[in-house]
């Protein structure tokens, strides 16, 4: 049985006083919550705080990027040994506004990928097509081409430690979010592919729904076989929400 895994994408918002507010609504709320895992990534610069807030918590925590170098000439960059300085957990790699504001490929993600777990952290994968692709339906060959960059790069039995995160780019910070079933589909094509090369990998990986998920869809998308939980943007920003969406994980 797979736990299910709540993340929050806290993306390009907050500051010291706005998150310490968040956090002190959200950590005793969370406090007995059991067979769920509870996480959340914010912006660099607010990782100590993390780490001092939620140490002695039930909330992991993470990064929203990485760069697929260990150190050097890299202006602007952060390492994947800086994060586990943080004591970061997770770092989410991939996301579509980072494959399309700042053109990352396929197989820099899969660097990336591979950056984390070398660190000894989890990468949260994330893998999703426009809108145009599911209109023209290639769905299934975007999110495959997206996958196989980092099993060329990684192996299958990478995913052993890693989530992955299908986010229909359409549905995100859209108020659009994929039907039930339509995420459903696509989480079920991630696993069989990943069962076609390792059964026992794919049975165990945790996939994570995201794309404008709230309290008031989260328990149908959660109820679906193989949706294990989100990767939750805008709804992770308000407490009462984010508390209802790991709620509703919990089952
Ligand atoms: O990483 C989170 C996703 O981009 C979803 O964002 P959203 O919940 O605001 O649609």
């Amino acid at each position: 049985m797979r736990e299910k895994l709540v993340v929050g994408n806290w993306k390009m918002h907050g500051n010291l006083a706005q998150n310490k507010a968040l956090l002190d609504a959200i950590v005793p709320a969370m406090a007995g919550f059991k067979n769920v895992g509870c996480a959340v990534c914010a912006p660099f610069p607010y990782l100590s705080q993390l780490q001092s807030l939620l140490q002695s918590t039930n909330i992991s925590w993470g990064a929203q990027n990485l760069s697929e170098h260990s150190k050097g000439a890299f202006t602007g960059e952060v390492s994947a040994e800086m994060l586990v300085d943080f004591s970061c957990t997770y770092v989410i790699v991939g996301h579509s506004e980072r494959r399309s504001l700042y053109a990352e490929s396929d197989q820099t993600v899969a660097a990336k990928y591979v950056a984390v777990q070398q660190a000894g952290m989890t990468p949260i994968l994330c893998v999703g097509e426009l809108l145009e692709e599911r209109e023209s339906g290639v769905t299934e060959q975007v999110v495959a081409r997206q996958l196989d960059a980092v099993i060329e790069l990684a192996g299958v039995a990478s995913f052993a430690k890693a989530v992955v995160a299908y986010e229909p780019v359409w549905a995100i910070g859209t108020g659009k979010t994929a039907s039930p079933e339509q995420a459903q589909a696509v989480h079920a094509f991630i696993r069989s592919k990943i069962a076609g090369l390792d059964a026992d990998i794919a049975k165990k990986l945790v996939i994570q729904y995201g794309g404008s998920v709230k309290a008031s869809n989260a328990v149908e998308l959660f109820s679906m076989s193989d949706i294990d939980g989100g990767l939750i943007g805008g709804a992770s920003l308000i407490a009462e929400e984010f508390v209802a969406v790991c709620k509703a994980a919990q089952g």
